[in-house]
């Protein structure tokens, strides 16, 4: 499980381990992992051209501390200093003993462009989003010239507890982080700017504490999650799902949300709605009814809302279940929202940042700007868990205080037609295995995610061949 701390958290963990180690230990450690990184990335340091943006605090300590290694390997280093008189001494004077140069902002445009690296030491967690104007100017000369560009701990500008980015930022090639992950470096906007994300390990792990901001689950939690059928098992202790989805007008959610489900782990899919001739057609396996949810028959988890138009009945009838109910689509419309925090047994909603945006009542940029307080708020209002879906997929669960999940194995390529619905069908069919809804929703993410990056292969894909991949997805991770 990947996990990634608030910043007082951090700060607080740094202390204790600082009091236990020799002066500018850790300081070190950062600076040791970060050149190793550069170096990693140059390919050859020698005779190299590497640049430092160096604010008045620690990150730019960590900055000039690193450029003495790589001077001390042959580059040839320049700190462009934002404040001069605050620049970090200690590091300072390392850079000027490994024969490394310092020059004023003003003078700094020549050797930003010349560089082959650049390294981002202007602002770390000690700072606000939004650069300054001195700052965001080098930003700006930095995203135009041909360096690649390595941002220390953070890239100086985002939010590093929320994920927010208010005003410039730097966009980074590479993100060298210590300690642990910030939450920023997982969440969307900011995550785009990190580029790639590298942990060096200063030894924080051990005095972490419990209460992680976000968890992000790898390959072997998604495995151990996963339900395996055993030698008693039938159909029915693995789980019914029941699909309450698609319309006259829109079959083909029904469809697809079936054909996510079937791969989903659950023993049997029963269809409940207008679409059953398209759903056996495609799928003869799926046990279909054109009465409503009620009388179906059994089942360990509904899913609702994928194509049902105007289908308020049919929604209401299933929130009055009391199994576990994923909503999505046109569901999370028509759900009425006493109905689903008066439910006993849990709720996975499933909304994107435009079905998000109009449950908050607020604009979708809104939501796709302050990804995490909008999951947190959702879940909060309406005592389900939520996943809100996106190229970084977060899921709060019910009451929205713990930690939230974020899924990163997407592609842009899922954010096509019904990619959505298959989503549906696969999470919901994980709820009716036995998954509670955070498991369900994050490792139906997960799932659907590499599915997506499987069926793609870097071209457009269609959300049916995303079902389709989901089983290579299965197998990939027990790998
Ligand atoms: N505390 C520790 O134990 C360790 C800290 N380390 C480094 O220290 C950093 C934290 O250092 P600090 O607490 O000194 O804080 P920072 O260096 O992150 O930030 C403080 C500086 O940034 C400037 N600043 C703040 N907001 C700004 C903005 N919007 N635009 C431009 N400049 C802005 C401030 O004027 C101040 O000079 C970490 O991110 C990490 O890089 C590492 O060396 C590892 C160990
Ligand atoms: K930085």
């Amino acid at each position: 499980m990947r996990t990634a701390y608030r910043v007082e958290t951090v700060r607080r963990a740094e202390r204790e381990l600082m009091a236990r180690l020799p002066e500018g230990a850790l300081m070190q450690r950062a600076a040791a992992g970060l050149a190793a990184a550069c170096a990693d990335l140059l390919g050859r340091v020698y005779g190299r051209r590497v640049a430092l943006l160096v604010g008045s605090g620690d990150n730019g300590g960590d900055a000039l501390y690193a450029g003495a290694r790589l001077a001390r390997r042959g580059a040839g280093v320049t700190a462009v200093l934002l404040a001069p008189g605050r620049a970090h001494a200690g590091g300072l004077a390392a850079l000027r003993r490994a024969g490394g140069r310092t020059v004023a902002p003003e003078g700094a445009e020549g050797v930003l462009r010349g560089a082959d690296l650049v390294l981002d030491g202007i602002v770390g967690i000690g700072g606000k989003s939004g650069l300054r104007p001195d700052a965001a100017a080098l930003a700006a000369v930095v995203a135009d010239a041909r360096a690649a560009v390595v941002a220390v701990d953070l890239p100086s500008g985002v939010d590093a507890d929320t994920g927010e980015v208010h005003g410039s930022a730097v966009r980074a090639d590479l993100t060298v982080t210590f300690g642990t992950h910030k939450p920023g470096l997982l969440v969307d906007p900011a995550r785009e700017y990190a580029g790639s994300v590298r942990l060096v390990d200063i030894g924080l792990g051990e005095v972490l504490p419990a209460g992680p901001e976000l968890t992000a689950l790898q390959h072997a939690d998604v495995a151990a999650l996963l339900p395996v059928p055993g030698g008693a098992s039938d159909k029915y202790r693995r789980g019914v799902v029941g699909i309450a989805a698609g319309s006259a007008r829109y079959p083909g959610a029904a469809v697809l949300a079936v054909a996510g489900a079937l791969r989903g782990g659950a023993g049997a899919v029963r269809y409940v709605g207008p679409a059953g001739d398209a759903v056996i057609a495609r799928f003869p396996g799926t046990l279909v009814s054109d009465r409503g949810p009620r009388q179906a028959g059994r089942v360990q988890a509904w899913v609702v809302g994928p194509g049902a138009g105007d289908d308020a009945k049919t929604v209401a009838e299933v929130l009055t279940a009391d199994v576990p109910v994923l909503i999505d689509a046109d569901g999370l419309r028509l759900a009425d929202a006493d109905a689903v925090r008066a439910r006993k047994a849990p709720t996975l909603m499933t909304p994107h940042a435009g079905e998000a945006a109009a449950l908050l009542g607020v604009a979708r940029e809104e939501v796709e700007g302050a990804r995490l307080r909008c999951v947190r708020e959702l879940a909060a209002r309406y005592r389900a868990t939520v996943l809100l879906k996106g190229s970084t997929t977060l899921v709060a669960d019910a009451g929205g205080e713990g930690a939230v999940r974020v899924n990163a194995t997407g592609t842009a390529w899922l954010a096509t037609a019904g990619s959505g619905d298959v989503l549906s069908g696969l999470a919901g069919s994980l709820l009716a295995a036995g998954l509670d809804a955070l498991d369900a929703g994050s490792a139906g993410a997960y799932l659907h995610g590499l599915a997506g990056r499987f069926a793609a292969d870097g071209a457009p894909v269609g959300a049916h061949e995303v079902a389709g991949a989901i089983q290579q997805a299965w197998r990939s991770v027990g790998e």
